[in-house]
């Protein structure tokens, strides 16, 4: 099979433009699409995105683009824009994909009201197109920079992914194959809701065995909704679950955390989502878990708090005193 050698990166955020620097030190020509005229203008004047990428050089290999034509006859797509923006994205790209491109989702989120998975959706508006899940350990900022990161790429024909892993990879950026596409959906989307919830529990100074309590029984809220949704256990315990889990809820860089930090800290949501531009995906994730566990009948407490605070039910003091008045069980349950 040929060899991907051109690359469509569909969103100019912090995490499209640091992917399509990855795919540049693999070797590779990179489009990349920016919602907003000014980043591609920026983009090609000073080789920097410094609306959303600030401090690094971009390499000469990325074309900054604005219309959805100029990434047509791509071999390969990313879609990075935030979840809640991949359908009307997705949509205007439709007519360019060619039929059979793998188009790998990127956005860590569930689509609100619909409760779709990024790949329901692109099933929804690209059905000729191949989908795969690039998911796991990796700040924006880590991988523009070179730092070492390792991810998982899900996709069903184990030989689209190794096309795919050697078209972004490289030394630095370490992607692993997982036949798995809703394990690395379920933990990217979840991962982000948990951090919240470890936000605002190093924000009300409970202590970090609270803080392991909480990435623990997390786990094994994302392993329920998971499993019942059809994915595998050990896509789950890898990078895009477990590890993506632990670092999110371990990092305050972490906008999902730093959130939670805030709230913990009698910030409101409408005050911290006002200061800044960056999408933080477990606020608009957070219904769409809760109301997807509901669905498929599984228990996730701490995502019930965390939605409960976001949507003002409860307040933070609330929240935690509901998880702490849950009756003793068994662990595996
Ligand atoms: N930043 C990171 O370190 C990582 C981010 N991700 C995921 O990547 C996805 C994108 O996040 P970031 O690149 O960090 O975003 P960002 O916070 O850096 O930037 C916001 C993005 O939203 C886009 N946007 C705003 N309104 C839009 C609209 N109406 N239609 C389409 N796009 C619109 C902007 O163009 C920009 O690309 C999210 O799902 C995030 O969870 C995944 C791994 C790492
Ligand atoms: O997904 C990420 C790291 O893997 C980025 O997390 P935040 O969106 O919370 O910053």
């Amino acid at each position: 099979m040929q060899a991907i050698q051109s690359i469509g990166v569909i969103g100019a955020g912090a995490w499209g433009t640091a992917l399509a620097q990855a795919g540049a030190r693999a070797g590779r020509d990179v489009a990349l699409w920016a919602y907003e005229r000014d980043v591609a203008e920026a983009i090609r004047a000073t080789r920097e995105n410094t609306a959303f990428l600030k401090g690094v050089r971009l390499a000469d290999a990325i074309r900054a683009e604005t219309s959805p034509e100029a990434l047509a006859g791509c071999q390969a797509y990313l879609l990075v824009c935030p979840a809640q923006h991949a359908r009307r994205t997705l949509s205007a790209f439709a007519a360019h994909i060619a039929p059979g491109a793998p188009v790998v989702l990127c956005a860590k989120g569930i689509e609100q009201g619909s409760l779709a998975l990024m790949t329901e959706v692109l099933a929804q508006t690209v059905p000729h197109a191949v989908p795969a899940v690039l998911s796991g350990p990796s700040f924006a900022i880590d991988v523009a920079k070179g730092l070492p990161t390792a991810v998982t790429l899900a996709c069903e024909d184990q030989g689209l992914g190794e096309r795919l892993m050697a078209a972004i990879g490289s030394a630095t950026f370490r992607p692993y194959w997982a036949p798995d596409l809703i394990g690395a959906e379920a933990g990217g989307a979840v991962k982000n809701v948990l951090a919240i919830a470890c936000g605002i529990s190093e924000g009300k100074e409970l202590g970090r065995s609270a803080h392991a309590a909480l990435i623990a029984r997390g786990f094994a809220e994302m392993t329920r909704l998971g499993l019942a949704l059809g994915a595998r256990r050990e896509t789950l315990a890898g990078l895009c679950g477990l590890g993506d889990l632990v670092l999110t809820c371990s990092s305050p860089q972490s906008r999902n955390m730093s959130c939670g930090l805030a709230l913990g800290r009698g910030e409101s949501l409408a005050d911290i989502l006002a200061a800044r531009t960056a999408v933080t995906e477990g606020v608009a994730t957070a219904p769409a878990v809760v109301e997807l566990a509901r669905r498929v009948g599984v228990e996730m407490p701490i995502c019930d708090a965390v939605n409960a605070v976001l949507s003002g039910a409860l307040d933070v003091d609330g929240a935690i005193e509901v998880l702490l008045a849950r009756p003793f069980g068994a662990e595996a349950d």
